[in-house]
């Protein structure tokens, strides 16, 4: 996949930026606060699933604007399109068009575009609750499968109503039942989703041979599995038990089994330790590995490489480490963009990637 040119409108803290990158691969810099992330944000925005389960459309006007824009030049394997997302005025809810018409189906752009997003921010999925590794989870699944939203979003509707019902109308059993079986239909889906996605990057030798053409050796492989009740796997076990846990679930208003009750554990399979006991750079590698093991996937999936935004990769590695990836990256053919705020530190990779430094929302040759 190849961005050709990019345009930003009133998109987070740029008022207009078109770009055209030279090379698949960019490196950006930038002092802190200069707007890195918040463009890497913006192409990760062109992925269906993001959205969704990410900033919600409101918080991403510049300040003090109404509507915001993002426009993108791309080829795909010689196949060229525009794809533009943003949210228009007087409109509440984003939308996609695919060379200027609006699009009907999130899949019709999973097809053609998708990108996989590495923030520094990701580093506290080890030590945060459950619910940010669902979410980090389910936006790496919503890549392999558009679907998976949809039944995420009718899944939690149901639980939200089954909760009000409980609280408000508990002897309206037909009710209840109908909702189980909404619940239970969707979370069998959306757990099937889940362990497939977790299958899948089992199957791409994780830190190891994490793309094609590429040996990405980390020396760090990272195993993921997911933490998930047998009940999530079969719609009458789920259903029965929803029934069961009625009373406890009224008492403690909420429900207490379904997929927003998931997890995923990850661990460093060479000392067979929690992640969350690995060290800051070990994390880091962790998080490379799935999200270039992820890259894999759907380039074997879809047929197309994704577009690789990696936020400040370099933090946390040592010099050899931080060599590997760099040499790793730059054989890469797809858009890869990699921030930071120490140009030298790219030095290794001089000759194979272009350089641009963000000051005053604008991406400056360096
Ligand atoms: N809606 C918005 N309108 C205008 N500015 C915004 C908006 N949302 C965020 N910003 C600002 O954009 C600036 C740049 O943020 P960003 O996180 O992209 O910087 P960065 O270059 O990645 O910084 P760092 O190196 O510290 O990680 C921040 O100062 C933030 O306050």
């Amino acid at each position: 996949m190849n961005l050709q040119r990019l345009t930003l409108t009133d998109f987070r803290n740029y008022r207009r930026c078109v770009w055209e990158p030279s090379t698949a691969l960019s490196v950006l810099t930038g002092e802190n606060g200069s707007g890195k992330t918040n463009f890497l944000e913006a192409l990760s925005l062109l992925a269906p699933g993001r959205g969704l389960l990410g900033s919600p459309a409101h918080v991403l006007p510049r300040y003090g604007a109404t509507h915001w824009g993002i426009a993108a030049h791309l080829d795909r394997n010689g196949q060229q399109f525009q794809l533009s997302t943003g949210l228009a005025e007087g409109r509440g809810r984003r939308i996609f068009l695919l060379d200027g018409e609006r699009t009907k189906t999130l899949s019709e752009i999973a097809h053609l575009y998708s990108c996989v997003w590495l923030t520094p921010q990701m580093e506290r999925l080890f030590l945060e609750g459950a619910s940010s590794r669902r979410r980090f989870l389910d936006r790496l699944t919503v890549a392999l499968l558009p679907d998976h939203t949809q039944q995420l979003m009718a899944h939690e509707r149901s639980v939200m109503s089954r909760n009000r019902v409980l609280l408000e109308q508990p002897h309206e059993t037909a009710w209840l039942t109908s909702l189980e079986e909404s619940i239970s239909r969707h979370a069998v889906a959306a757990t099937a989703a889940r362990l497939h996605l977790v299958e899948t990057l089992a199957e791409t030798p994780f830190g190891n041979e994490s793309f094609p053409q590429t040996t990405l050796n980390l020396h760090c492989p990272v195993a993921a599995a997911l933490r998930t009740s047998p009940a999530l796997e079969v719609e009458d076990r789920l259903r029965h038990a929803l029934q069961q846990s009625r009373e406890q679930d009224r008492s403690r208003k909420s429900t207490s089994i379904g997929a927003h009750k998931a997890d995923i554990t990850l661990q460093d399979s060479m000392t067979g330790r929690e992640a969350s006991q690995s060290s800051s750079g070990q994390k880091k590698i962790m998080l490379l590995s799935i999200i270039l093991s992820h890259a894999y996937a759907i380039s074997r999936i879809w047929g197309h490489a994704p577009v690789i935004l990696l936020d400040e990769p370099l933090t946390h590695l040592d010099e050899r480490r931080r060599i590997i990836l760099m040499e790793s990256l730059s054989a890469l053919q797809t858009t890869t963009i990699l921030t930071g705020t120490e140009a030298e530190l790219f030095a290794p990779i001089k000759k194979a990637a272009s350089f641009f430094h963000i000051h005053d929302d604008t991406l400056h040759p360096a």
